[in-house]
């Protein structure tokens, strides 16, 4: 694993201006991807039910494999991660790990305890409460390549995405999509996540250059959506409710897919990353979030980062290639996006839900991510 760089934060406006004019002409379908790898310990009724690979990083990274559009039917989707680990990384030769590796640092790896109650089978109970247990260092602007990207992803879960990240990422990125919890946690001395008003936070100025921020439901009122949605487009997730688009003179509620709940961990970022899918497929931001339904759907029907049917992936494939009469140019760009739902949304949704049914209800346990059994069956 390479070594992580020192904080720098000598990167001026001018600088980057250069960096965009000399790059200018290259292919530029890219993402970037930025959040630590974690390591997730589940609980229940005070015994630990499991031990997974988590961080939002690893729960995008394997959708954004699976539903991005590729001009090549081989190799990986276009896109980097930068993310930190310590010594003690459980999982460097699982899946996402292994294939864009994180940085190594001194601290130990970000780790979360979730500890889930019998309470989490009722529609809107929160699904767990979680503990920060170790912070890893955060993700300074110089540990971002010095390249454009097409599209970035701000998902950071224990405050490593620090404001001058974020903005660093927005003048690399055509559009850049940010989940909430990377904004808006709060630790206490035991590492208990809380949340703070976004408004008083120091990302609250750079939301204007924000294409779409995302949040739960239970993180929506610290967000603001009132005030957020006439800065970006914000999307408020609600389980198995499906989730809502709220943009400065519009809004839509997005159906969910059915899914059998054993472990909600990853479906906000497995939704974001969906969603992400969507727009590069040229999808308008309201049927682009049945994708992200779709993949949050499927998410939580598996113990840690799950794993896909191909049979599931390719039938996805050809309905999005078939209900897209002509897709746009395959890369988010910031100046072209549409908002409404479009004439195929119904027919997108129910072609969705025929092949979630190729999706096997729980898959087998998957022993490189220490997924085991189930963690809060309703
Ligand atoms: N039990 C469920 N059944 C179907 N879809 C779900 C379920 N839970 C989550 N999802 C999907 O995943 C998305 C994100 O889930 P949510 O629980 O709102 O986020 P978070 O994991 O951030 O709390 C939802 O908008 C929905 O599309
Ligand atoms: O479940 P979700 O909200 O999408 O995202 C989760 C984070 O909230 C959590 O901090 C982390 O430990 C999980 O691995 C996962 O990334």
């Amino acid at each position: 694993m390479p070594l992580a760089a020192e904080p720098d934060d000598t990167h001026e406006e001018g600088e980057d201006q250069q960096l965009l004019l000399a790059k200018k002409g290259e292919p530029t379908l890219e993402g970037l991807v930025v959040g630590s790898y974690c390591h997730d310990v589940l609980i229940r009724g005070g015994r630990v039910v499991g031990e997974t690979l988590g961080g939002a990083a690893a729960f995008v990274s394997n959708v954004l494999d699976a539903a991005s559009p590729r001009e090549a039917e081989q190799g990986e989707a276009p896109f980097v991660v930068v993310s930190k680990v310590g010594r003690d990384f459980a999982y460097a030769s699982a899946p996402a790990p292994a294939r864009r590796p994180p940085l190594l640092c001194a601290s130990p790896t970000t780790s979360f305890h979730a500890q889930f109650s019998d309470a989490a089978a009722s529609a809107h109970a929160p699904d767990r409460e979680l503990r920060r247990v170790h912070a890893c260092d955060p993700i300074y602007p110089a540990d971002l390549p010095d390249r454009r990207f097409a599209y970035g992803l701000a998902v950071g879960v224990a405050g490593e995405v620090l404001p001058e990240t974020l903005e660093r990422m927005i003048r690399l990125c055509r559009a850049v999509l940010v989940d909430a919890q990377a904004l808006i946690r709060a630790f206490d001395g035991d590492g208990a996540v809380g949340h703070v008003a976004l408004e008083d936070t120091p990302y609250a100025r750079l939301l204007p250059r924000v294409a779409f921020l995302k949040a739960s439901s239970e993180e929506a009122p610290y967000v603001g959506v009132e005030t957020a949605r006439r800065r970006c487009c914000v999307i408020v997730t609600d389980g198995r409710d499906g989730c809502r688009l709220y943009w400065d003179g519009g809004e839509a509620r997005v159906a969910p897919f059915p899914a059998v709940q054993v472990d909600p961990t990853g479906a906000g970022d497995s939704f974001l990353a969906g969603f992400a899918a969507g727009l590069l497929w040229g999808l308008s931001a309201t049927d682009a979030a049945l994708l992200g339904n779709f993949f949050g759907a499927a998410a939580v029907s598996q113990v840690g980062v799950p794993t896909f049917h191909p049979k599931m992936l390719q039938a996805v494939k050809e309905i999005l290639e078939e209900k897209i009469a002509k897709r746009s140019s395959p890369c988010i760009n910031g100046t072209t996006f549409t908002f409404d739902r479009s004439s195929v949304h119904d027919e997108l949704h129910a072609a969705l839900q025929e092949a979630a049914r190729l999706m096997p209800e729980q898959q087998q346990a998957d022993p490189t991510n220490g997924n085991c059994g189930d963690i809060c069956s309703v």
